[in-house]
This record gives structure tokens, C-alpha cells and sequence, in this order.
């Protein structure tokens, strides 16, 4: 099926989130649409997906108009969109999902589940899914429940399927497993729209690229060009995709957790008797894969989580003590992993989700008077300097797009007094430029003498930020290693092997290799 999208305008208010946007997919292959944050990417697909009606313009298939009033529309049309937040129920089978929405009805009108689980296992096989029709969503690893939003999408016999930043919540080795995916997608003559920040990915599988900037496409990019050209064509300028920092000054504040056990509510260890310091003018990077234990170390640091055992000290006082709002108001800096759960209210505008845990501190307060002025003239400036896309700093949170979110919780956060700076994925989401200014902000902290932890499951970053690495591993830490470790080695700590092992084993493969 060939898709065409022709002088697609959208507009909010004063904002033009998509100027007479012209995109082509040809059937079977994989479109790649590259754009920095609020470039109006997600704003195009859902008018694509029927979720937003277009000012102007038109959908075309196969030459022919289209015109959507609801994803019902979409969907019939042969269009699948996988959202960034999965649309499953964490109770429900797979079988039951894919059943779930659409009509295969039975007897007295239940659900058909024995063809919604005859067509898991026909898509599963088909395409190598490896999915269970009868395994429970809430048992399966991220990456094989979006596996099954996409089985969901082509039992609908989605022709065009949308992808909107799918490897964001993915490990390496799952990101992979959808590339492969996409690739047998691809060859089996659905075309694929994918949108991701992640330019190896793009290179990886893409046929075409459009790259969009301010809701205008500015063009078309080859994925033979490397990634730094695709990222100055993203954003309009060059980016460099290193992490520059000289050499730690430790000073000395210092950051002591010490034997730390996070347990959870039926008693399992989620933290496992971790011992971490963290100095001043220091970057310690959390490394593992998601869901060994390093949420809930955060967690436990912010005080959300209880302390099962252990202690945590910031320059001698004894923070477990403290509640969790007297830890931000007294210099904790915290961006949570979820933005959209814990980072923010989504019906709060952006200036107050920017001073959401010091709206009763000086200079924002005084006495129980709040000092609208002043906040406005830090807001102001803080959407200046990080860059954050919006038409008014008293719009809804909600109406940002999410890396521009991202940006205004970093915001918040970043710019208070610091003690002490922990961070939780600080770019998931973000564009390439943003990225670059992100971590600076991080390595600023630091050389101003800061502790900082950043947990981050993206290699790149461990290695670009950290001055020293904790591996972690079913609750535990396997080692602190310097950022120079080999990424074999790294990757063989990330799965529990001891650094020791770890080491030997890289050395035995290498010497095999000669
Ligand atoms: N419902 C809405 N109301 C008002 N403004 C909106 C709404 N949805 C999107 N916008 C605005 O439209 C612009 C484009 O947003 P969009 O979410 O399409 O960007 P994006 O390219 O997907 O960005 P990101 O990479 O950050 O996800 C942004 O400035 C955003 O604030």
C-alpha cells in the first residue's frame, strides 16, 4: 500500500504544529521521520492514526483520498500505530488482548479467544515473536509486550505500521530483536513509519528519511550519511556527540550509601546490600538492564521507597531521616525515570510544574503569599535556557511534547541549590541537540563540586558521563569499574559475571579470535 501524506497543517492556538507537511511512504519499506523535540512528529502521526483531524491537507492511499474520523477509521484503512505507552492491560492473556477492541465475537458474544489465540500463534510464528498466546502481559519483559502491540496491530492487517520512539523503553538486545523484526515486517511488504531520537537505529533499517524541524520538512536525509550529519540535519546545527569533561577535583562533600537493602512488599530483595560512595565533583553511573534494582535504589534515596536495612549520608547528615519533601527543599535534585507519572502534573501548567516542590520556599513564597512575579521570571528563564518548546510557560504540561516535558522537569531540577544530583534515564526522549546540552548541565553540576548518580540504561551515556561505573545485577552491585571497561566486559557484568570473570572470559574470546 502506498501512503502519502500531502500539505498536512495543524494548528494550536498560535502554534503551527505541522506547515503543509508532505511525506511519501512507498509500500514496503521502512520511513524514518527524524525531528528534534516538538518538531511535530507524534502531532502528524496522529493525524495519520485518525486521533487528530488536520486543518488542511489530505491522506492519500493508493492515490485515492482518505479521511479518518477516529482511529476506527485508521485501523480499517490498514494503518497500526504502536504507542510509546503501551495501550495493554496487565491482567489480561495475550490472546485476550489482541481480542480485545476488535470483533471476533462468539457464542452469547464473548470474545473469540480461541482464534485470537490461533492468530497470536500464526503472527508469532510467522514472524519469530516467540509469544506465548497464553502468558499474562504483566509477565512478560517490555520487549515482548510490545511485540504484542505490533502481533495486535498486523492481526488487523495493518498494512502501514506506525512506530513511535519503540526502542526507548528497550534493552540493547531487544532493540536488536525489533530490528530484525522491522527488517522481516519490511520484507513481507509492510511499510514501517519510525520515529526514534536514536540515529544508529535509523541507519540501521531505514530506506528513507524526512527530516521535519518546527513543523516544516526541511528535507530528506540517505541513511548512508553518517550520524553526525543526520544529527545537524535534525537540529540545524553541528552536534557533538561526545561528552566533554576534564579530569574529577573531588572536593568534600561526599554521598555514602552503605549496605542498602530495599525490600518488596511480599519481602524479595529489589536492593540487595549495596555499599556506594559518590564525591563531590564526581559522576557515578548506574549501568544494568531495566528491573535490577536501580528504580528502587533511587527510589529509596528520594525517600518514596522505605530503608529494609543500611543508611544513607549526605556530608555526614543522615538522610534516610528526613521526608521526602524536606530532601528536595534541602538540595536533592531528582528526575525520576517515568516523567509523566512521577515527574509531573499533567493538568498543572508548565510554571508551576517548574517550581512543583519549592512553591512555598523563598524567593517563590513569602510567608503563605506566593510571588507570582517572581516565579514567572524564573520560569521564563529556565524555558530559555534548557531550550524548552512552548508557546506559553501558563499552557497545560500535557500540551508539551514529551522531550520538551523531559527538558522542563531537567529544568526544575538541575537549576536548584544542589547538594547532591541523582538522575534517572536524563535523555530518554530527548533530540540529539538536547542531549549535548543535558549532559554539559550534568558535568556542570559536578565541576561545581557536586555528588551526582545517574542511572542510565544506554551504554553511551554510562560511558560519556561517568567517572566511575556500578554495575548492577538482580539488586546487587556486580563492581564500580573506571569508564574506560571495555564494553565486553561491561556487557558480561550487565548479565550478574563478576568483573574478574568477566575480564578472563573477554580475554579468551579475543585470544580465540586470533
Ligand atoms: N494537544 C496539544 N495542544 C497544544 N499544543 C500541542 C498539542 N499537541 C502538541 N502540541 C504542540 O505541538 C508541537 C509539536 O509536538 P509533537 O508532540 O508533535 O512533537 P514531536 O516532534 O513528537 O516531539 P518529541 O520528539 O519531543 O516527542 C509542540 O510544540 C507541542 O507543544
Amino acid at each position: 500500500m502506498k501512503l502519502e501524506l500531502s500539505g498536512i497543517t495543524k494548528v494550536f492556538g498560535p502554534l503551527v504544529a505541522n506547515d503543509h507537511i508532505d511525506v511519501v511512504v512507498e509500500p514496503g519499506t521502512i520511513h524514518a521521520l527524524l525531528g528534534e523535540n516538538g518538531a511535530g512528529k507524534s502531532t502528524l502521526m496522529n493525524i495519520l492514526y485518525g486521533l487528530y483531524q488536520p486543518d488542511e491537507g489530505q491522506i492519500l492511499i493508493d492515490d485515492k483520498q482518505v479521511k479518518f474520523s477516529g482511529p476506527g477509521d485508521a485501523v480499517a484503512a490498514g494503518i497500526g500505530m504502536v504507542h510509546q505507552h503501551f495501550m495493554l492491560v496487565p491482567v489480561f492473556t495475550v490472546a485476550e488482548s489482541v481480542a480485545l477492541g476488535y470483533e471476533p465475537t462468539g457464542k452469547a458474544g464473548s470474545l473469540d479467544l480461541a482464534k485470537a489465540r490461533e492468530t497470536v500463534k500464526r503472527l508469532s510464528d510467522r514472524f519469530g515473536f516467540d509469544i506465548d498466546p497464553d502468558a499474562y502481559i504483566e509477565d512478560l519483559p517490555v520487549g515482548a509486550q510490545q511485540r504484542v502491540e505490533i502481533i495486535k496491530a498486523l492481526s488487523r492487517d495493518a498494512s502501514v505500521l506506525i512506530l513511535d520512539e519503540p526502542t526507548a523503553v528497550l534493552t540493547p538486545q531487544e532493540t536488536d530483536e525489533l530490528l530484525e523484526i522491522m527488517r522481516q515486517l519490511r520484507a513481507q511488504g509492510t511499510s514501517i513509519i519510525l520515529i526514534t531520537h536514536k540515529l544508529r537505529e535509523v541507519k540501521a533499517v531505514a530506506d528513507q528519511i524526512t527530516v521535519i524541524r518546527r513543523g516544516k520538512v526541511v528535507g530528506t536525509a540517505s541513511p548512508q550519511a553518517s550520524e553526525t550529519e543526520l544529527a545537524s540535519a535534525m537540529v540545524g546545527r553541528e552536534v557533538d556527540l561526545t561528552v566533554r569533561k576534564d579530569a574529577p577535583k573531588l572536593t568534600d562533600n561526599l554521598f555514602q550509601i552503605k549496605n542498602l537493602t530495599v525490600t518488596s512488599d511480599n519481602g524479595q530483595r529489589l536492593v540487595d546490600d549495596v555499599t556506594l560512595d559518590v564525591h563531590g565533583g564526581e559522576v557515578l553511573c548506574i549501568a544494568g538492564v531495566q528491573g535490577n534494582g536501580q528504580t528502587e535504589l533511587t527510589e529509596a534515596i528520594l525517600g518514596s521507597r522505605q530503608l529494609a536495612a543500611g543508611s544513607l549520608t549526605l556530608n555526614g547528615r543522615d538522610l534516610g531521616k528526613l521526608k521526602i519533601k524536606d530532601r528536595l527543599v534541602s538540595g536533592l535534585g531528582f528526575v525520576p525515570e517515568d516523567r509523566s507519572h512521577d515527574g509531573m502534573i499533567a493538568t498543572f501548567t508548565i510554571a508551576e510544574n517548574m517550581i512543583l516542590d519549592q512553591y512555598d520556599q523563598e524567593p517563590f513564597a513569602k510567608g503563605i503569599n506566593m510571588r507570582p512575579a517572581v516565579i514567572n521570571e524564573h520560569c521564563e528563564k529556565l524555558r530559555e535556557e534548557f531550550d524548552v518548546r512552548v508557546t506559553s510557560i501558563h499552557d497545560r504540561i500535557s500540551t508539551l511534547s514529551g522531550g520538551n516535558q523531559q527538558k522542563a522537569i531537567l529544568a526544575r531540577e538541575i537549576s536548584k541549590k544542589l547538594e547532591l544530583l541523582v538522575v534517572s534515564q536524563p535523555t530518554r526522549g530527548l533530540d540529539v541537540g538536547s542531549i549535548e546540552f543535558v549532559h554539559s548541565r550534568i558535568i556542570s553540576e559536578r565541576d561545581e563540586g557536586i555528588p551526582v548518580v545517574v542511572v542510565s540504561t544506554e551504554l553511551d551515556e554510562v560511558v560519556g558521563l561517568a567517572d566511575k561505573i556500578a554495575v548492577m545485577y538482580h539488586g546487587r552491585v556486580v563492581g564500580v569499574v573506571p569508564p574506560n571497561t571495555p564494553r565486553d566486559v561491561l556487557g558480561l557484568m550487565m548479565a550478574g559475571v563478576p568483573l574478574d570473570q568477566a575480564q578472563a572470559r573477554v580475554a579468551n574470546t579475543q585470544e580465540e579470535a586470533k
